[in-house]
């Protein structure tokens, strides 16, 4: 069920990227809603589409805007390329299998719906009297929106994104508070988890409003990538220092289930605390609930993650790192003794800043 959503996600992505405004193929379309004229497109032209078309013209040249307006004002149907850099086909006839269901009453829409679910090609209607541009494909259907209605949704959820971003720093700090303090919960880990996923699937619904808005999306970008920051590494981060098998194919594969889970799920700690290997809370007891250290020690500028990797190796835990002399920290592999006093040195600054944030 996920799965069909994800790839419903993909495609709307992919046909929101085409019709972007500032796209040659958007300024087409707007010319025709425009005209009034009305207009049914198809993208494509595979052997699925050539046996539903009757009649017509080959015309074969450059998609130009003012060209498919031009072409609008005939009946019938327009066939582009794939890529919809071409103009293959106008006034042709449409003869999709009558016995699709469609729920739309018109015949231009009731054709354009059938045609994207029997041949899952871009079919694009222009409504002559209701002012609407609606996509299909297969069975996604979606009416474009006006730009500044977009925009107005957009800014809403980078207020709402705004928010989420400082529950999750927030999250974060205290977070890091409680693994100097050696006093972390499942709790505090699962709190952490929900408020980084909540955060990445507000990015997902920008990002879909980014591409939706086209060259207009530019600023809500801008703000969206500067309010997610570095939230995505964090996260990982976190699920590195937490899962039992903490490798590089588990931890996607947790991203994965996390990003599949629905609301509900989301907010089941127990459920969020299994993904990461723990099956009971008395395995979580005797193993006590300290991370490896990955995310706080590569809060220490200039320090490779291989050298992370190997202290990982050596000590286990972040606990064990923090109680390390600078001569056991010595002797882990690429660790000598000026790194030895700067990682300890580090690790005592983001302390006292982490404690420091904790207050405000
Ligand atoms: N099967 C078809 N193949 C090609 N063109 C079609 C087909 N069906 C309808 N059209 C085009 O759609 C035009 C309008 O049809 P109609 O008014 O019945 O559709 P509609 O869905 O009500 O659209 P609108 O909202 O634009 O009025 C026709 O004049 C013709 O150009």
């Amino acid at each position: 069920m996920r799965e069909t959503k994800d790839r419903e996600h993909q495609t709307m992505n992919q046909l929101l990227q085409m019709v972007a405004p500032g796209t040659p193929f958007r300024d087409g379309l707007e010319n025709v809603l425009r005209a009034k004229t009305g207009a049914l497109i198809v993208v494509g032209c595979s052997s699925e589409i050539m046996e539903v078309v009757d009649g017509g013209f080959s015309i074969n040249c450059d998609f130009s805007p003012n060209y498919l307006y031009e072409l609008a004002k005939m009946d019938g149907a327009i066939i582009l390329s794939e890529d919809a850099k071409r103009i293959l086909y106008a006034n042709t006839q449409l003869i999709p299998d009558s016995s699709i269901s469609s729920i739309e009453t018109g015949i231009r829409h009731r054709t354009a719906e059938r045609v994207a679910k029997q041949t899952g090609k871009l079919v694009v209607s222009i409504s002559q009297r209701r002012n609407i541009i609606t996509l299909y494909q297969g069975s996604l259907r979606y009416s474009l929106k006006e730009t500044g209605a977009i925009l107005t949704k957009a800014n809403q959820a980078i207020q709402t994104l705004e928010r989420y971003r400082t529950v999750y720093n927030q999250a974060l700090t205290n977070l890091s508070a409680l693994e100097f303090e050696e006093l972390v919960t499942m709790h505090e880990v699962a709190y952490v988890m929900q408020r980084s996923e909540m955060v990445l699937r507000f990015k997902m619904e920008i990002s879909r409003y980014v591409l939706e808005l086209g060259n207009e999306g530019r600023l809500i970008q801008m703000q969206m990538v500067e309010l997610v920051g570095s939230a995505e590494e964090e996260s990982r981060l976190m699920l590195k220092d937490y899962a039992r098998d903490s490798s590089d194919e588990k931890i996607r594969e947790i991203q994965a289930t996390l990003r599949k889970l629905s609301s509900e799920e989301l907010l089941d700690a127990n459920g969020l605390i299994r993904l990461l290997g723990y099956t009971s809370l008395s395995t979580i007891a005797e193993d006590g609930f300290h991370p490896h250290g990955y995310r706080l020690l590569s809060k220490i500028p200039r320090l490779p993650s291989v050298i992370i990797h190997n202290l990982v190796g050596r000590f286990g835990s972040f606990p064990r790192m923090m109680a390390a002399s600078i001569e056991e920290l010595d002797e882990v592999d690429g660790i000598g003794e000026v790194r030895a006093r700067s990682i300890k040195e580090g690790l005592k600054r983001i302390q006292d800043q982490v404690f420091i944030d904790r207050q405000i």
